[in-house]
């Protein structure tokens, strides 16, 4: 089985797992190829939701084109669910996210939800975080200050680029990954996260400090995870 078999296998179980709500609630929904699976998904059921509120403008186009109702954030108050993927997560349900690069909008929805509901295939399933480069998103001015900072924790700090640079094609240098929000992203390699709630404070205190996608304090309540066997839930 590929990985997107697997990330459509899990992305009906979220679909199977959200149908379970009421209907007429209102659901979060994340960003990446796994919620594409699950927003796809969940397309012939979407009279059951009151509406979505979506956590970025990729997800808020594909959520339309598929009829979803999506509404603006700071008109909802009860959001009973947040279906997303990761790019890493520890047995505890820290996250790293920001892969797609939609970690800031990403973690206000999950912030508003009551629970987080994580979907992944395992090969996501760490045991310490930090083997993916950590995206914290930060105002373009402060690179250089935000960069010398996190560098100071250890991780070895990089400009996200638009698109990455072929030197065998030729190509110049590109331009900086510009993010939903019009800001910048810093990807730092090379961190061993054994304590991913002290980390994701410490950096949310360096000035010019956007989101780091260090999800801990909004960590996943739910995982759905799937491999060749099939998916299984697991309540963290
Ligand atoms: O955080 C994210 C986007 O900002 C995604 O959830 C994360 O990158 C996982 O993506 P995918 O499902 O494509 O592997």
């Amino acid at each position: 089985m590929n990985q997107d078999q697997l990330k459509q296998m899990v992305g009906e179980a979220a679909r199977d797992e959200v149908l379970k709500l009421p209907a007429g609630q209102i659901l979060g929904v994340g960003t990446g190829s796994t919620a594409n699976c699950f927003i796809d998904a969940l397309a012939a059921h979407k009279d059951h939701f009151g509406g979505t509120v979506s956590s970025s403008n990729a997800t808020t186009e594909r959520l339309l084109k598929h009829g979803f109702k999506v509404l603006d954030p700071n008109d909802v108050v009860n959001l009973p669910a947040y279906v997303d993927g990761a790019d890493e997560i520890d047995p505890a349900g820290h996250m790293i996210k920001g892969g797609g690069g939609a970690l800031t909008r990403e973690k206000i929805i999950a912030s508003m939800a009551k629970q987080f509901i994580c979907i992944c295939d395992s090969s996501k399933q760490v045991p310490v975080l930090g083997n993916f480069a950590l995206p914290v998103e930060i105002i373009p001015l402060a690179k250089g200050v935000v960069s010398r900072e996190l560098e100071k924790l250890g991780g070895k700090v990089t400009l996200r680029l638009a698109k990455s640079t072929r030197t065998d094609l030729n190509q110049t240098p590109s331009e900086p990954f510009v993010t939903d929000n019009g800001a910048w992203i810093l990807d730092v390699a090379g961190l061993q996260i054994a304590n991913p709630v002290k980390m994701e404070s410490q950096i949310n205190q360096i000035a010019g400090v956007i989101t780091v996608g260090l999800f801990a304090k909004e960590k996943a309540n739910v995982l759905l995870v799937s491999n060749a066997s099939g998916v299984s839930r697991i309540a963290l």
